[in-house]
């Protein structure tokens, strides 16, 4: 009894000492030995081998009747030969596994090299590089601590890194190589995200960037797949110098499975990042020390510059923007659900409207939150994995996201406390662009494969920082097009200066950062298809309401989510609609859930001349953005052109 009359709670330790004597079983350290003799033979008990990869009886594929030895030394020749210089015709010497470990006894096991050239033409063919084949997460967390500064383990067990001096993708520095082929099959000028760089110049780029990565110690390479479609499947190899960006594309790319991986054989596409290190300024074409350069004949990729890992995530949909056309297959921007019934929705949107946000839904099947084909087959998603933005992340709003956040998670950019390792998601300190990537099952209503039916609903969604677009409205077949064509939406950047005005962005295709054709050829591939399915176009302004960014606020998500809902069920195609002027939408009079008075933006504003002035504004924006747009001829008559042009604002 304490002086305070409070009983005294038993302390555990007497607790203990009371079910010893109760049971007679001692918990102490004078039971079972283990059976080792010195500490090194404790340690090796630790590990236990993995289990063998390939059931080799009946098992098809190149390097089926392979021993494991012969398979090893197949795989490092092929390492090898992606890593080759271009002027000195061999590849590096290559060592299986963590040169930090080229003590250990189990690593001579590994210790395949590729044949060494008779004569040595260059210091670098006198050194061996190691090569960190599709570590595990785990694997890659303990490189990623001991050797990359600014990582750590959150309190919720995910990866924290730095992406270094670039936190975002660097479009200008994006170079697509203009050959014989490329020069008339994909998008250049005006509005064009490929800007040319001739063939030379990518290879001087790609030596800089193979020679640095074999002046390493290490390097990690990564083998996986794009695409869920089984017949339309990209093979795809990482080589990289950082832990942090092979768990990225571990997370981001398809994981295959260890029989997958002992076929995998040549793959269809490479990137070298070697991100830490510049391109040189006075190569031709080059006009910062950045450059990512993509050559679709070589099938190849190179990052000089920037460690922003979204550049490979984004460079590779490039890639699958050229290719899927090429097979009569739509490449989309957009996340991707599925109901309960199979009703698929597509979301498309720039950056930060919402695409992984509310294609997370937890009544939902998710797809997949970013990138996506829809073949004749249905819909596909091209990734294993999401990337979502973690600026004010809540657990209450988005309870998916943040559970997500756990072991194997990339977290890039936040900031945490130093002791307890709680992540503070509202701090911009290192960039507002903080991002999670995580694997796709760790949604816990992901569907797996990531394969659906063909689309019923398209959302668009635009972020409407002038606060004129309705929360909702119903598109024509023209009107999708021409929202699709315009991709717009507008954000407003920081919030520390006080208000400032919010800026209007066009995309084409919500994404003209990735696309290669001409954006009427994805353009009419949409209308082709949603026509031959029946899906029905809606536009979701998911920014603000009430006023323009300073004086109107965001819509509640809570209540975007209601809209959605609405689409979902269909109950929004029975709804009652009006016409908007100028833009001529048509908006719903009531959704479930939803304040009437919000779906008609007009009613919001207390200031009806401002509200009018910034429609018109945002009107004149658009028709000045379809200029470029107006002489390309869209499907294979003239009708649907006209009817986009004439789907656009009018006043
Ligand atoms: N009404 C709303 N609807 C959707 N998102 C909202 C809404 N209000 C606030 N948000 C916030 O806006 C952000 C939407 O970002 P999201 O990650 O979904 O973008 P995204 O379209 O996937 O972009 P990216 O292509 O860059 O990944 C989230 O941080 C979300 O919490
Ligand atoms: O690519 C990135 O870095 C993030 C993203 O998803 C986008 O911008 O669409
Ligand atoms: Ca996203
Ligand atoms: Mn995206």
């Amino acid at each position: 009894m304490a002086a305070n009359g409070v009983p005294t709670p038993k302390s555990p330790l007497a607790r203990i000492v009371t079910q010893k004597q109760q049971n007679g079983i001692s918990h102490g350290d004078g039971g079972k030995t283990v059976k080792a003799q010195t500490i090194d033979e404790l340690h090796s008990l630790q590990k236990k081998k993995s289990a063998p990869t390939t059931p080799l009886d009946g098992a098809q594929g190149a390097f089926a009747s392979m021993s494991d030895d012969e398979r090893q030394k197949q795989q490092l020749k092929s390492i090898s030969a992606s890593l080759a210089s271009l002027t000195r015709e061999t590849g590096p010497k290559l060592v299986k596994g963590d040169p930090a470990k080229a003590q250990s006894g189990a690593r001579v096991a590994h210790h395949h090299h590729v044949e060494a050239p008779t004569i040595s033409v260059s210091d670098s063919a006198l050194k061996f590089t190691h090569v960190l084949y599709n570590l595990s997460p785990g694997e890659l967390y303990e490189q990623a601590i001991k050797y990359e500064k600014g990582s750590f383990i959150t309190s919720t067990g995910a990866l924290a890194t730095l992406s270094g001096a670039k936190t975002g993708r660097s479009p200008r520095d994006k170079r697509v190589v203009c050959d014989d082929t490329t020069k008339d099959e994909l998008w250049w000028g005006k509005g064009s995200p490929n800007i040319e760089m001739d063939e030379q110049t990518f290879l001087v780029n790609r030596e800089r960037a193979v020679d640095y990565l074999n002046s390493l110690d290490k390097v990690f390479v990564n083998d996986q797949f794009l695409n869920w479609d089984p017949k339309n499947r990209i093979k795809v190899r990482i080589v990289s110098a950082r832990a942090y960006h092979s768990l990225f594309m571990h997370n981001m790319c398809i994981r295959p499975t260890p029989e997958e991986l002992e076929n995998f054989g040549t793959p269809d596409f490479t990137i070298y990042n070697a991100g830490q290190f510049p391109c040189n300024r006075f190569t031709h074409y080059m006009t910062s020390s950045t450059s990512i350069d993509l050559n679709l004949a070589r099938r190849e990729m190179v990052i000089l510059g920037t460690q922003y890992a979204g550049e490979m995530k984004k460079g590779l949909f490039s890639v699958m923007h050229y290719l899927m056309p090429k097979r009569q297959i739509l490449s989309l921007h957009s996340g991707c659900n599925m109901g309960k019934d199979g009703d698929v929705a597509l979301f498309f949107g720039l950056s930060g409207t919402g695409k992984t946000t509310l294609s997370t839904d937890n009544n939902r099947y998710l797809i997949g939150d970013d990138e996506h084909c829809w073949s004749d087959a249905g819909v596909s998603n091209i990734e294993g994995g999401c990337y979502a933005k973690c600026i004010d992340l809540s657990k209450e709003k988005e309870p998916e996201i943040w559970n997500a956040i756990k072991f194997g998670t990339v977290l890039e950019n936040v900031v945490f406390d130093e002791h307890d390792r709680e992540v503070d998601y509202a701090d911009k300190s290192v960039t507002e662009n903080t991002r999670a990537a995580y694997p796709i099952e760790f949604i816990p209503n992901a569907k797996i494969p990531c394969v659906g039916p063909h689309p019923k609903n398209v959302i668009l969604l635009a972020c409407d920082a002038f606060g004129v677009l309705p929360p909702v409205s119903k598109l024509t077949m023209a009107q999708t097009m021409y929202h699709f064509i315009s991709g717009y939406t507008a954000l407003v950047a920081g919030t520390e200066d006080g208000i400032k005005e919010p800026t209007a962005t066009f995309s084409a295709c919500f994404g003209a950062a990735f696309i290669m054709l001409h954006p009427t050829k994805y353009a009419a591939m949409l209308a082709e298809k949603m026509q031959k399915h029946g899906a029905t176009g809606w536009l979701v302004n998911t920014g603000w309401s009430g006023g323009s960014y300073g004086y109107g606020s965001r819509i509640k998500l809570p209540y975007t989510r209601k809209i959605i809902d609405a689409i979902h069920s269909g109950s929004l195609l029975n709804a009652t609609f009006e016409k908007t002027e100028v833009f001529g939408l048509e908006i719903p009079t009531e959704v479930e859930g939803v304040p009437s008075e919000i779906l008609r933006p007009e009613n919001t504003w207390s200031d009806k001349k401002a509200y009018k002035d910034t429609l018109l504004k945002l009107g004149g924006l658009f028709k000045n953005n379809f200029e470029t747009f107006t002489n390309y001829k869209i499907g294979t008559d003239n009708k649907l052109t006209e009817e986009i042009l004439a789907a656009g604002p009018q006043f």
